[in-house]
């Protein structure tokens, strides 16, 4: 969320208390048992990397996240669709100009397609500007009998297989914030500085083949243009469309980063992680007892928690007791990650027990973590195929308990890789030797990303789409 002047600023509180919040319970979380961190606690740069962070300004202002918690209340109530989309981990060398264009532009097509074809108000959110830890599901790494620490994304340690490498440097923790900050003030500037105007939907497709995704959008945005050019003639004020909302989310994993990036609301005096507006626990990380859950019921962003294939019912409503113990519609958002050939049987226990629990969160599917798999050629890779079906699946089960399906979280970007197989212009397992960048998961293409959209708008103008 972008301000409009100077005054929302100062009405929106800032939350610039310098240097980390001290507030009573924040602590709390170095008592519990807690997974997928490095141990550098020792390491000679570890304090001065957590001092340098704590006094660094905030990457978001608390007055931005609370408009996003209410933004994401308008989901939770069946009137408005989350769009959550981005790399699996970011990288520094690809915080450029190019790359961060071309993956807001697919996430403002996306939504062109999703707002204009189910008529709903869509909330766009990059898993940008701070996505740089990695849980793994291992601690090590073996390549022809030398085995190192895993890779833990660019915050923690390098993708290179040397020693050096691998070995956690804290100071990254500062890279990190510095890397999440420009790439921040290059999507707000897009955002609010007139790239993002709905009269330049054309615009966004420019130097894509014509593929079936990309003939299709071109012909959405004819007719957005035809209806913008009779508004236009029709004496509509314009200025509302040239600016949107776009926020910032990342897996909030790697806490000695966050805790430092937490400040004190200047308005109320309560906590908000200020290293992105969203933030979501992952599915090795959402443990009740664990450091994670406890950090996160702490600050006042909305947060979102993964739910994979052995979430039991209590589990979901043991979070919601947690983490939402008001109640408060936006506060949480359940992210399901079952897999294709699971969700269809995973997934309505817990729809079901939080339902009839009187709770409201957003629903929101993550078709891509449940449905990995290793290609013949050693390429992590998901197939086009599982992932739509994961969703279709997905909008079933909210049919049929009668409630709302209200979001997607994908791993996308805006290039040209090739890095999941299918899709209606089809990559195969020969094409990744040259166009698979992905340092952890693979994403969606640019293609394969409107594709999708257009198949979630199908599912969600339904007409027989759940009960609101
Ligand atoms: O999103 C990331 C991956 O799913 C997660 O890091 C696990 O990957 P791994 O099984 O390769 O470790
Ligand atoms: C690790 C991730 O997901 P999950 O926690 O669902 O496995 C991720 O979103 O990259
Ligand atoms: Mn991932």
């Amino acid at each position: 969320m972008i301000f409009d002047s100077t005054a929302d600023i100062q009405a929106f509180g800032t939350a610039t208390s310098n240097g980390a919040a001290d507030y009573p319970g924040l602590d709390q979380w170095r008592e519990l048992p807690i997974s997928q961190q490095p141990a550098w606690q020792d390491h000679p740069a570890f304090d001065s990397a957590v001092a340098e962070l704590s006094a660094l300004p905030p990457l978001v202002f608390a007055g931005e996240v609370d408009v996003l918690r209410q933004r994401l209340a308008a989901a939770a109530n069946g009137e408005a669709f989350l769009l959550q989309g981005g790399d699996c981990a970011e990288t520094f060398a690809g915080a450029t100009a190019n790359k961060i264009s071309a993956r807001v532009k697919t996430i403002l097509q996306m939504a062109v397609v999703l707002t204009y074809g189910a008529s709903l108000p869509v909330i766009k959110m990059g898993r940008m500007a701070g996505q740089f830890a990695k849980p793994r599901s291992s601690d090590t790494e073996t390549r022809d009998g030398v085995s190192l620490p895993s890779f833990r994304g660019e915050i923690v340690n390098g993708f290179d297989f040397t020693e050096e490498s691998r070995r956690p440097d804290p100071q990254r923790m500062v890279t990190a914030y510095h890397t999440s900050a420009a790439t921040l003030n290059l999507v707000r500037a897009f955002t609010q500085g007139g790239f993002a105007d709905l009269r330049s939907v054309h615009s966004w497709n420019q130097g894509f083949t014509q593929n079936p995704a990309h003939v299709r959008y071109e012909e959405m945005a004819g007719e957005i243009d035809r209806a913008v050019r009779f508004m236009d003639a029709a004496g509509v004020d314009f200025e509302a469309l040239r600016r949107t909302e776009f926020f910032a989310a990342h897996e909030a994993l790697l806490l000695d980063y966050e805790r430092a990036l937490t400040r004190l609301d200047s308005r109320t005096g309560l906590p908000y992680s200020t290293s992105g507006h969203f933030l979501w626990i992952g599915e090795r990380t959402r443990d009740l007892d664990g450091a994670h859950v406890d950090f996160l019921s702490r600050v006042r962003n909305p947060i979102g928690v993964k739910l994979g294939p052995t979430t039991t019912p209590d589990d979901a409503l043991a979070l919601i007791d947690k983490l939402d113990p008001e109640r408060e519609a936006g506060r949480l958002t359940f992210i399901s990650r079952m897999g294709a050939g699971k969700i269809r049987e995973a997934l309505p226990p817990l729809v079901e027990a939080v339902r009839d629990s009187g709770a409201k969160v957003v629903w929101v599917t993550d078709p891509m973590h449940g449905n990995t798999v290793t290609a013949q050629n050693g390429y992590k890779t998901r197939r086009f195929d599982d992932v739509m079906d994961e969703v279709r699946g997905f909008f079933e089960v909210h049919r049929a308990a009668g409630t709302f399906p209200g979001g997607l979280h994908v791993e996308m970007t805006g290039d040209d890789v090739a890095e999941c197989l299918g899709g209606s212009d089809p990559v195969d397992e020969a094409a990744f030797a040259d166009r698979y960048e992905s340092l952890c998961d693979p994403r969606l293409n640019h293609q394969q990303s409107l594709e999708m959209a257009f198949l979630v708008t199908e599912a969600l103008s339904h007409p027989e789409r759940s009960a609101r």
